[in-house]
């Protein structure tokens, strides 16, 4: 029988925006009248369960709110109100190389990285090669990380990332910095590990991918989950279903059935 991995029940995520930088404009504001500050909620009562091993593709416009859920998800930010329930590991990038530090090489990185993930030593000892060969950082893997490009930090985040044994993977537009080949690789790793039953959050807004990679769509709007369901009618919701972006990587062969 299915079992929960991931309970959200009735989260909401306030944001302070503050307006005044310095003193001076604050005092200046103060004497007009003006507010000081907003507060403005970027998750709002959003509730869903997720069952062990689904594949949810979260979709939604720029700043809807789907960062901050997967935050709230994974545990690097609390709800103002509601509670979160996960079940197991969780790994996955909500920025991509998040933790890295650049004065280390990529090597050292590795390490780090991997026990900040929960990683043993023997384990990322076992899979370092695996790291290493899926990242194809090669002869880079002894400079600091601040001297990659943002496709090789990006893609030694991911390696790390996908390496763990996870219950759940949390992935937020992992694929928006890598080139194309790598792009097929980490959508083959992630089938993989969706394959052996891993829960999946997947963040995109191609809808090609989110077809081949999910089995349900949440869509944010504004911080509302406003929809929850079936991949096609939620791409439809959002009339993702004929965007030029989706035709275009289809007609390149990048995001078809076979990833
Ligand atoms: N730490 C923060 N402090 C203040 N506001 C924040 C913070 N993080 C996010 N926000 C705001 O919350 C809203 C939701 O942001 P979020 O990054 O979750 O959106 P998103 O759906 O992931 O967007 P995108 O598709 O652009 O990645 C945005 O308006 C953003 O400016």
């Amino acid at each position: 029988m299915a079992s929960e991995s991931i309970v959200v029940d009735h989260v909401s995520k306030d944001f302070t925006m503050q307006y005044h930088r310095t003193l001076k404009q604050m005092a200046v504001a103060t004497i007009r009248g003006l507010p000081l500050k907003e507060h403005f909620r970027a998750v709002n009562d959003v509730s869903f369960t997720v069952e062990q091993g689904e594949s949810i593709g979260l979709m939604g416009l720029n700043g809807s709110g789907k960062s901050t859920l997967l935050k709230l998800i994974n545990g690097v930010m609390r709800p103002d109100e509601g509670r979160i329930l996960t079940r197991g590991r969780i790994a996955g990038l909500i920025a991509t190389g998040a933790g890295f530090h650049p004065q280390l090489s990529g090597r050292d990185n590795l390490y780090l990285n991997g026990a900040i993930l929960g990683m043993s030593e023997p384990e990322i000892k076992r899979k370092f090669d695996e790291i290493v060969d899926f990242a194809d950082i090669g002869k880079f893997l002894d400079t600091p990380v601040s001297h990659y490009s943002s496709g090789m930090f990006a893609r030694l985040g991911f390696a790390i990332a996908i390496h763990v044994d996870a219950d759940i993977f949390l992935a937020d537009e992992v694929l928006a910095v890598g080139d194309k080949p790598f792009k097929k690789k980490c959508m083959a790793k992630m089938q993989e590990i969706r394959q052996q039953g891993t829960t999946i959050f997947y963040v995109s807004h191609a809808s090609s991918s989110v077809r081949a990679m999910c089995d349900r769509v949440l869509v944010l709007e504004s911080g509302h989950l406003n929809f929850d369901g079936d991949v096609e009618q939620g791409i439809h919701y959002l009339q993702y279903d004929d965007d030029e972006e989706t035709k275009e990587a289809l007609a390149d062969g990048e995001l078809g059935a076979d990833v």
